[in-house]
């Protein structure tokens, strides 16, 4: 659906836990409004690029590998059963010691086969890690593997990653450039040298770098055209690589070499989810007061780390420590003027933060974006404008000026991003009604459960886990 075809009597897909999809009539949700101060520490689960990346290194290693608090989502969960089907063994392990809380938290215990199985069909869900990565690990099965998702994700852009494989020695049969794609996986890749267009998306150069290693001639990739998005992302793929053993080559602009070798079995542990982290820590610039998140890294190559200077920016404190991030705002919040072009998918809660500024906002470098889960650009103009606010979509962005909000509904698209971004305009504005609150379960289990304990009065520890 795109973002002019409003839908009256929504008919939403929706996830069990165990990551598959089903269709529902979900009445919406009426978005809490902040009772007052917030004091809230948020333990969020793990990073869904991290985990899906980890899940993919392991399916490809030597040996067995543990995966330490990893996300469970629907992004992971597909992930992993797409991975499951292909031959690879995953296994829930209860930890040693107890996680925060008390609440334990199963790892994930990875057996790689000896060869990967073909001749199966794999969900990618709209998940862009699933779409993306696993054509260029399908390559390496025995026998075709088909690869097909939510009417959404067929939509989503494939074509430059399937044109690389073709390049590299592949079959690949697909829709012009789409979802479904049918993979014949002859047991191994020749390889080398590839040049692309990944101006679309940065999982494209991912994808070919995470299977590249057990190529025969490893993977030699070049991109051409306007400049990457996302690129942390990228440099989040090269040192997962680099954890796992691999050599890699990423010191001239715009090209990265992966040597062909062997991927030692991993034991990590996830770090949390920053860009997840983004409306909870956005919630104390809104409503006021504290919020917490611990475990927030010193170090890390996820772009939601760029939260802490936007919420400086418009008007929080912020401060990390050991213990981890704390944002402290006093409900008062100015516009601000950024290139998201390196930390896209932090557009929809940056456009929300934007629509309850005090002074206008100006969002840029994120063109690409219209291909994420839906074109977020339209659908975050509708949404924020049907909810009043000024909004006018550029071509790589949108502008954003102050104007006073009203209640409304606020559909979502089947985006994760879109529902959070409607929440945090609900802290503030009585009335807003997100559609399918259960989208948010495409990277957070429990989105719901997180939000109203972190409004809860009496001050809280929440665990998203
Ligand atoms: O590789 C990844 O884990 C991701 C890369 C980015 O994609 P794009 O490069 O398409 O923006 C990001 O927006 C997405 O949420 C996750
Ligand atoms: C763009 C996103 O997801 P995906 O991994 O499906 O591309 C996102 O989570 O904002």
């Amino acid at each position: 659906m795109s973002p002019a075809d409003p839908s009256p009597h929504p008919t939403s897909v929706t996830t069990d836990t165990d990551g598959a999809a089903h269709t529902s009539a979900q009445p919406d949700w009426a978005a809490p409004v902040a009772p007052g101060l917030l004091d809230a520490t948020v333990v969020l689960p793990g990073s869904k690029s991290l985990t899906n990346r980890y899940l993919v290194l392991a399916a490809l290693a030597t040996e067995r590998s543990r995966l330490r608090a990893p996300l469970r989502s629907r992004d992971t969960l597909l992930m992993a059963d797409a991975l499951r089907s292909l031959g690879v063994g995953i296994d829930d392990v209860v930890p040693e010691g107890e996680a925060v809380g008390g609440e334990t938290v199963p790892d994930w215990v990875i057996t790689p086969p000896e060869r990967l199985t073909g001749g199966v069909g794999i969900d990618c869900g709209l998940a862009g890690t699933v779409m993306r990565f696993l054509p260029a690990v399908a390559a390496l099965a025995d026998g075709p593997v088909r690869l097909d998702g939510d009417p959404q994700a067929r939509v989503r852009p494939m074509g430059p990653v399937i044109d690389a494989l073709r390049t590299l020695g592949v079959h690949v049969d697909d829709d012009e450039g789409h979802l479904p794609v049918t993979v014949d996986g002859r047991g191994h890749v020749p390889g080398g040298a590839v040049t692309m267009d990944a101006s679309a998306s940065s999982q494209f150069i991912s994808a070919l770098l995470l299977a590249g290693a057990r190529y025969d001639d490893g993977v030699t990739v070049h991109h051409d055209g306007k400049p990457v998005p996302s690129e942390p992302h990228i440099l989040m793929t090269v040192e997962t690589l680099r954890d796992a053993g691999a050599i890699v080559d990423d010191s001239e602009p715009n090209t990265w070499r992966v040597e062909p070798s062997e991927i030692n079995a991993l034991d990590v542990s996830v770090e949390p989810d920053l860009s997840n982290a983004g409306p909870f820590v956005a919630a104390a610039l809104v409503a006021g007061g504290t919020v917490r998140v611990p475990g927030w890294p010193q170090h890390t190559t996820q772009a939601g780390d760029l939260l802490r200077e936007i919420l400086d920016t418009m008007g929080a404190d912020v401060r990390l420590d050991r213990s981890g991030l704390t944002v402290t705002g006093s409900g008062e919040l100015v516009g601000i003027d950024i290139d998201l072009h390196d930390a896209a998918e932090l557009t929809p809660t940056v456009a929300a933060l934007a629509a309850l500024a005090s002074t206008p906002s100006w969002i840029r470098g994120v063109a690409h974006i219209r291909g994420h889960e839906t074109d977020r650009l339209a659908a975050l103009t509708a949404e924020l404008g049907g909810v009043g606010a000024h909004v006018v979509e550029t071509a790589d962005g949108l502008r954003i000026s102050p104007a006073p909000l009203r209640g409304g509904r606020f559909r979502t698209y089947h985006d994760h991003r879109m529902a959070t971004a409607g929440a945090i305009i609900g802290l503030r504005v009585p009335g807003v009604h997100v559609e399918d609150i259960d989208t948010t379960r495409k990277t957070l289990p429990d989105f719901v459960g997180l939000w109203q304990g972190m409004l809860d009065p009496s001050g809280s520890v929440v665990l998203a886990r």
